[in-house]
């Protein structure tokens, strides 16, 4: 990654900021993507503001393999809401190109502006569940630079990095699902390993250790950990006992 890309975006135009470089501006992958932005935006605008109800916004976090997929399913047909993922669907097929390349936080961060699109539009008809969000890009990447020793070691809970940028929208809970690592183990097995990341948290005890701190130290938003050892139906049932009050 070279000096001239922040780590950790908080603010669209940032991001933008970064893609309007000469080096990038004419890069395919890069138009697509600022091209989904826009059709987003434009068929968000259309709709919005039709009902005024405030439904509940729940995002589920945590380490790959500790059964986010799986509960945020579970959790989304229990209550009626819309799921929805980032990187979200309508940029996903560009992941290939921006995995292990300098332009992967800047993709991530922007996937959020976009899934806030999505995630605005389908608050409109309900409740909305969402598969990750800023806070795996910014504590994958704190952690990476940890790893990689471009940081010493993760900043104190009181830096700003962990703050949630100001445009985007908050969640109205955020739930990171834990594991023990035999257990994540277990079902990371099954699965390729594809990215760096996905390597070294394979590999690397202190990287794992350190997206766990990172979450802790994430500030309004706070996350709330719910162990995901047990069986589904067991996670389901911790997941609703924090999540009930905002059905009320
Ligand atoms: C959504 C997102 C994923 N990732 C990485 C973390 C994991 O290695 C991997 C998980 O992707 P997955 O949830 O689609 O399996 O992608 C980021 O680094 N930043 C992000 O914003």
């Amino acid at each position: 990654m070279t000096s001239s890309i922040p780590i950790i975006f908080h603010s669209l135009e940032a991001i933008t900021d970064v893609f309007k470089k000469e080096e990038f501006s004419n890069l395919d992958a890069v138009k697509k993507l600022l091209a989904v932005y826009d059709e987003t935006f434009l068929r968000y605008t259309k709709i919005s503001n039709t009902n005024p109800k405030k439904h509940p916004f729940i995002v589920f976090e945590g380490l790959d393999a500790t059964g986010k997929t799986t509960i945020s399913r579970k959790i989304a047909e229990k209550h009626n809401a819309k799921l929805l993922r980032t990187p979200p669907a309508s940029i996903s097929g560009l992941r290939g190109f921006f995995d292990n390349d300098q332009l992967r936080v800047p993709y991530y961060s922007f996937g959020n502006y976009i899934a806030e699109l999505e995630v605005l539009e389908a608050l409109q008809q309900g409740p909305v569940v969402l598969d990750r969000y800023w806070h795996s890009t910014a504590v994958f990447w704190l952690s990476q630079s940890v790893e990689d020793g471009s940081v010493d070691s993760l900043p104190p809970k009181s830096d700003k990095i962990y703050t949630w940028p100001s445009d985007l929208l908050k969640p109205d809970m955020v739930i990171v699902l834990t594991t023990t690592e035999e257990n994540r183990r277990k079902r990371i097995a099954r699965r390729k390993v594809i990215t760096n990341q996905e390597a070294l948290l394979k590999s690397s005890v202190d990287f794992r250790k350190n997206i766990i701190k990172a979450y802790d130290n994430m500030s309004d938003p706070k996350v709330e950990f719910v162990d995901s050892n047990d069986s589904i139906e067991e996670v389901v049932r911790l997941v609703n006992e924090r999540i009930k009050r905002l059905f009320d």
